[in-house]
């Protein structure tokens, strides 16, 4: 892809929370998107941004965000913007992000809010941006110029779908998916769970997580109708997730075991090729921040593990190990994803750099 000749400028919603940093970090270093506004709530608004955050990343906060003044999340303080990224609290993404949508802005959101909009496209960047085929429908619907929203998927069920879309592809329907994971503290934000209670332990629970685990999948991995008015959620596959919170900081990992519609099932090595040989249509574009490899295979056998693995492809690959047969379903495999960047902020910034190059961002009209 070559390099836009303007810098698009960003604007970043719930710029102080967990996500909101991961969208400062790599954006400071991205090649053609420009920090412009950062936003968060009336208790930070108002302050500079280094006073405003607890700041967790491991990189210093970029100078040039550190003085920012932060703004309140209001459309008419973000209107210079060329694309806003959503980093926003689930209690209040829902009606902040409309109003920016209604303001005919161009919003990338991390939250659930809007993910089952039947109009709203659900994008995990290596898996399905043919799902932007809607924006034009979702445009004259809501009667926009340029505006638009997509949302990234459930941290959790991204690291999923990466991998069960080259073998939808390759070996036909899935049958079953049955999925138990292992999600790292940042995924519950700042300041998250209590040490006191993940400390030392294991919490079988995060809420509302496996149901969307559980639709997710099927939106994501189902296609667009014939229109290109609505999406096709699959209907055939059963998925049924476990979820689980472990004293992790960073990196979800996932235990994952699969049936397929087509009998008799591929063999181990044709699954391992399947996945290996993955290029997902992001990569063929040649996105600045599309990994080398979607899917990189690990062949040891005590891997992925979230310390050595989850930043693999910089965060935006999905690690996957222990591929082996299952005695009760066809297939079984362990995979990492990192939560923060192809879980959250890396596959917004990811989206928007396919919207660019699909010709979707309107930039400084
Ligand atoms: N953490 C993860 O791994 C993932 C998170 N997500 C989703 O991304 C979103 C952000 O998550 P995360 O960063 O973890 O959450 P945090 O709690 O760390 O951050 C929430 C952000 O929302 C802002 N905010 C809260 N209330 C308001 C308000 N009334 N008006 C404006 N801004 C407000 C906060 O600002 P302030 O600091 O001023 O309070 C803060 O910037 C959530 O919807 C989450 O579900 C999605 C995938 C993965
Ligand atoms: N629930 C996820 C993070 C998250 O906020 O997911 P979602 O964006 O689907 O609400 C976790 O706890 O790891």
């Amino acid at each position: 892809m070559s390099l836009p000749e303007v810098q698009l400028k960003a604007g970043i919603l719930g710029a102080t929370g967990t996500v909101g940093q991961r969208f400062i970090s790599l954006l400071s270093k991205h090649p053609y998107f420009t920090i412009h506004v950062v936003g968060a709530s009336l208790r930070s608004a108002g302050q500079e941004y280094a006073k405003a955050t607890r700041w967790k990343m491991t990189t210093p906060i970029p100078a040039e965000v550190g003085n920012m003044l932060v703004q309140e999340c209001k459309p008419e303080l973000f209107r210079e913007c060329d694309v806003i990224f959503s980093g926003l609290d689930s209690d209040v993404a829902g009606e902040i992000e409309t109003s920016f949508l209604k303001a005919d802005l161009v919003v990338f959101s991390n939250a659930k809010n809007h993910r089952r909009d039947p109009v709203v496209p659900l994008i995990v960047p290596t898996v399905n941006p043919s799902h932007f085929d809607l924006i034009p429908h979702q445009r004259s619907l809501h009667s926009l110029h340029k505006g638009f929203i997509v949302t990234n998927a459930n941290c959790s069920t991204t690291g999923l779908v990466v991998v069960l879309k080259p073998l939808q592809d390759a070996f036909g329907p899935i049958e079953a998916v049955i999925v138990q994971t292992m999600q790292a503290i940042s995924g519950a934000g700042y300041p998250g769970v209590a040490s006191l209670d993940i400390y030392d332990n294991v919490v079988p629970f995060i809420s509302g997580e496996e149901e969307k685990m559980e639709y997710e999948t099927l939106k994501i991995l189902g296609d667009v109708n014939e229109t290109a008015t609505g999406f096709n959620i699959l209907s055939f596959t059963k998925v049924s997730a476990s979820c689980n919170r472990v004293p992790v900081i960073d990196g979800h990992t996932e235990c994952v075991s699969i049936k397929f519609k087509n009998q008799p099932p591929p063999s181990v090595e044709q699954i391992i090729h399947a996945l290996d040989s993955y290029v997902s249509e992001s990569q063929q574009i040649g996105c600045h921040s599309a990994p080398e490899k979607a899917i990189i295979i690990s062949r040891d056998q005590d891997r992925p593990q979230p310390r050595l693995d989850r930043d693999n492809g910089d965060g935006y690959s999905v690690t996957v190990g222990r591929v082996r047969k299952c005695n009760v379903f066809d297939v079984k495999f362990t995979l990492l994803v990192h939560n923060t960047i192809l879980g959250a902020a890396g596959s917004g910034i990811l989206n928007a750099e396919i919207a660019l190059a699909k010709g979707l961002l309107k930039v400084g009209s």
